[in-house]
């Protein structure tokens, strides 16, 4: 079949390179000219190694990056959906871009899927009517669906084929051609939802409940901080019970899912309460983080900090929405807040600016200065581990020590070895 995927990002290259390489014909639709240059030039921009080969051997299969649309039997809509920052509302622009695109090319007996994440309702409410701009019937005319992606950054090319999905049509029979469609392509199970509002709300829900699973943890952390116990010990204890599976505490929760999505429940209704009250408990381990590392260092000011990851997770190279880069934020807020303040009192500052050292050994970063390991740690009073990198593990606690001026250790997931850490002179802080 002739596959047009729109939009080739991270969700959409690796779509594209499923239906390659599964004996489709598919042309991988982006506006972005770089990124199709890159890929026509066989260099895919990801740093997961398996994602790569994948894309390589669809390309070897004839998959087409392209700055054209051309017209399909099927087409795949994966463009971005962010939220608007103040009203928590999706941005359903792209959505909205891309559904003119697909109906100046729509003939009849096509047939159009969404993937990208949405609010309830959109793809009847909103992509539907663009689409019959087409002057073909949605339904009637053409099928139109929406699949929802699950994948886990990180093993996406075991999860695009492994993960059960969901697809919701507006009618039966877009459903029952989206499924045939992808039944041959994936080895989870497909479950039919009974329309496209339905799938919509279920990956909402799926990546809310997550959002609400971590922030009950990260409330724990601060409940069992008053207790002077770790949180950490307690978790695993409580999951032991069969009807307990409680997440783990960190600095934040990150990325462009989970602290988005929850909101988009929000989009058409007014009954967010537990869900709106878990996005402001992680968002606000932040503040949690800040507090740790000022009980630690007595006083912020003049203090200097090495910051340790602003990837929004552990091992990948995604620094969206992260923890760290909410932390790096936080005390240059604090930095200029104290100018600010001394400028109010005449000029005189009350404390001193602090030092605030960045590494990351995933990220690649215009917006922010990223310092070797050593240079980040030379000198500071205090290290914050902000991502949970497998490569954190492997500090030597005796060369820190050589290389800070202080002796406070932060450990946002608690990957490193306390104990070794305490040894070698630490004040070694856990959430
Ligand atoms: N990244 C994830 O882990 C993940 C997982 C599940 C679902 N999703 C959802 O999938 C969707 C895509 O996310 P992503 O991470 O691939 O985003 P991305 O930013 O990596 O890629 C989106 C691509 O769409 C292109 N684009 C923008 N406007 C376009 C248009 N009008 N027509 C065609 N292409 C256009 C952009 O140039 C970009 O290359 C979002 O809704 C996201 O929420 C993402
Ligand atoms: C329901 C679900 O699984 N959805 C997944 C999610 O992918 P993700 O990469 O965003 O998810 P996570 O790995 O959970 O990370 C998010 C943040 O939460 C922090 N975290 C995590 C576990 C924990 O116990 N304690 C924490 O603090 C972590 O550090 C990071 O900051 O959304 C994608 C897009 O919709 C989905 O496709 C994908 O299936």
């Amino acid at each position: 079949m002739k596959i047009c995927v729109h939009g080739i990002g991270y969700i959409g290259l690796a779509t594209a390179a499923l239906f390659a390489n599964n004996g489709h014909d598919v042309v991988g639709y982006d506006p972005d000219e770089s990124l199709v240059e890159d890929l026509r030039a066989g260099e895919p921009l990801t740093t997961e190694d398996d994602l790569r080969e994948y894309v390589l051997d669809a390309l070897d299969a004839g998959f087409e990056p392209s700055n054209e649309v051309v017209e399909a039997d099927c087409h795949i809509i994966c463009v971005p959906t962010p939220y608007e920052e103040e009203s928590k509302r999706a941005d359903l622009a792209y959505v909205e871009m891309a559904g003119r695109t697909v109906a100046e090319h729509l003939r009849e007996g096509d047939m159009v899927i969404l993937e990208s994440t949405v609010p309830p309702g959109t793809t009847e409410e909103v992509l539907a009517p663009i689409l019959a701009a087409s002057e073909l019937t949605p339904g009637e005319d053409f099928s139109l669906s929406h699949c929802p992606e699950t994948v886990l950054p990180g093993n996406i090319t075991h999860e695009l084929v492994h993960n059960d999905r969901i697809i919701g049509g507006i009618d039966e029979r877009s459903t029952d051609e989206t499924i045939a469609l992808y039944e041959p392509l994936v080895e989870g199970t497909i479950h039919r939802a009974p329309d496209a509002t339905t799938a919509e709300f279920v990956k909402l829900s799926q990546n809310a409940y997550r959002d609400v699973n971590i922030a009950f943890a990260n409330e724990l952390a601060r409940v069992a901080g008053d207790y002077g116990i770790r949180s950490r010990d307690a978790i695993e204890l409580a999951n032991v019970h069969p009807r307990v599976d409680i997440l783990n505490p960190g600095p934040g929760v990150g990325g462009h899912c989970l602290p988005i999505d929850p909101w988009f429940l929000g989009q058409f209704s007014d009954s967010l309460d537990l869900i709106a009250s878990a996005r402001r408990v992680n968002d606000g381990m932040v503040d949690f983080v800040v507090e740790l590392l000022e009980d630690g260092l007595g006083a912020l000011d003049g203090a200097s900090v090495a910051v340790l990851g602003i990837a929004y997770k552990g091992n990948v190279d995604d620094a969206r929405h992260s923890p760290g880069l909410r932390l790096v934020e936080r005390l240059a807020a604090s930095n200029a807040e104290e100018t600010s303040t001394a400028a109010a009192d005449g000029g005189r500052a009350t404390g001193e600016a602090m030092d605030i050292r960045v590494h990351d050994p995933h990220v690649e970063s215009e917006a922010i200065d990223l310092f070797d390991l050593e240079t980040a740690l030379a000198g500071a009073d205090a290290a914050v581990v902000s991502a949970g990198h497998d490569a954190f593990r492997d500090i030597d606690p005796v060369e820190a020590a050589e290389l800070m001026d202080g002796n406070v250790v932060l450990d946002g997931f608690s990957l490193l070895d306390g104990d070794a850490w305490r040894d070698a002179g630490f004040e070694y802080i856990e959430i």
